[in-house]
């Protein structure tokens, strides 16, 4: 089944920065079993963010449910401020979106194919045509016939097609399945150029986090549905304001730091290790020398202070229970 999502738009939003995708506490209920759960974020214009999460996570769930393939049990997304369950037309009309492996009239040529969609679509000029070949860098291509394509052509020619109504965000599902190394390379190169060229923004999907590393500013990681983190990816020593660190407290006596920080409603004790007298807290960077005034003020004596620092790698390999690998 044809499960390209390709409708005609307004063309591209202006104002780098605005935000073009907005899903507000989306849940997928099943049965008794929500398969995604409440899932909140953000995307901007101009930006790829991965959608990250191990098999079954929810990811193909949550992006069907963003394009509307299915309804949502609760929640709503917004797509340039457009409600899915409300204006779901006028909020489409924004979306270029291939949610499955993107069919084609196999005899015909790439060229063809694109014209096929003009003809069922209003709006789209011979150059926008051009445009999206030149971006997807299949110029040579559009001559063959696409059952001579390789896989990674047939998914570039369905990007051409799905960015030829001027979308404001571009859906993709693991774009990258079944490509080899040579061809996922390909994909990354195309669409970094895609959003820089175009300003749109880019939501794709994968379980691999190497890939999405190379690729993505932003990543949202989610794991049995739930939003498990939302990291910034690249300058890993920006750590961003809101995020918190997590921080190993060396003290004389863990249980009594421990019973007093407990109280503190702006940090989280992770975890305690009496025989070492160690608490380990999640904290703001802002809120550490509270935490040292408030432990003092205990009669509590602090030795050593301490970032328990994992790489983005270490974090997602125990969110995902070790299954980052294809
Ligand atoms: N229609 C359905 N009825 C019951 N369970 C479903 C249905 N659709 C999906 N699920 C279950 O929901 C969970 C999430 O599935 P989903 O396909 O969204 O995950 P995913 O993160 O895209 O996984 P993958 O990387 O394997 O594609 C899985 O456990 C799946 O078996």
């Amino acid at each position: 089944m044809n499960k390209a999502v390709n409708q005609v738009g307004t063309g591209p939003a202006n104002g780098t920065g605005q935000v073009v995708l907005q899903v507000n506490g989306v849940t997928k209920q099943i049965g008794h079993k929500k398969i995604v759960d409440r899932l909140s974020f953000n995307i901007h214009q101009g930006e790829i963010v991965g959608l990250l999460g191990p098999n079954g996570a929810g990811k193909t769930t949550t992006i069907r449910m963003i394009v509307g393939l299915i309804g949502m049990s609760e929640g709503d997304v917004l797509i340039k401020g457009e409600s899915v369950k409300r204006h779901f037309a006028k909020a489409i009309a924004h979306v270029g979106g291939i949610i499955e492996n993107p069919e084609f009239y196999p005899y015909m040529t790439g060229y063809d194919n694109l014209k096929q969609y003009q003809r069922m679509a209003k709006g789209i000029t011979e150059e926008r045509i051009a445009e999206v070949v030149r971006l997807v860098g299949l110029q040579d291509a559009m001559k063959k016939r696409v059952k001579a394509y390789s896989l990674g052509m047939r998914q570039r020619l369905g990007i051409a097609q799905a960015l030829l109504h001027n979308p404001s965000i571009l859906i993709l599902d693991e774009p990258t399945n079944g490509l080899d190394p040579a061809g996922i390379r390909e994909m990354r190169d195309y669409l970094k150029k895609i959003a820089r060229e175009e300003g749109i923004a880019i939501l794709v999907s994968s379980h691999l986090l190497s890939e999405m590393e190379l690729m993505c500013s932003r990543v949202v990681v989610i794991q049995e549905g739930k939003l498990v983190t939302v990291r910034t990816l690249g300058d890993s020593s920006a750590v961003k304001e809101e995020e918190q660190i997590q921080v190993m407290l060396r003290v004389n006596d863990a249980e009594q730091a421990k019973l007093r920080l407990v109280r503190m409603e702006e940090l989280r004790v992770v975890g305690i290790d009496t025989d070492r007298n160690q608490v380990t807290i999640a904290v703001h960077d802002r809120d550490i020398p509270n935490v040292i005034d408030v432990l003092r003020n205990e009669g509590v004596s602090l030795y050593r202070i301490e970032e328990m620092k994992e790489s983005l790698e270490d974090e997602f390999l125990k969110w995902t229970g070790g299954s980052q690998s294809a």
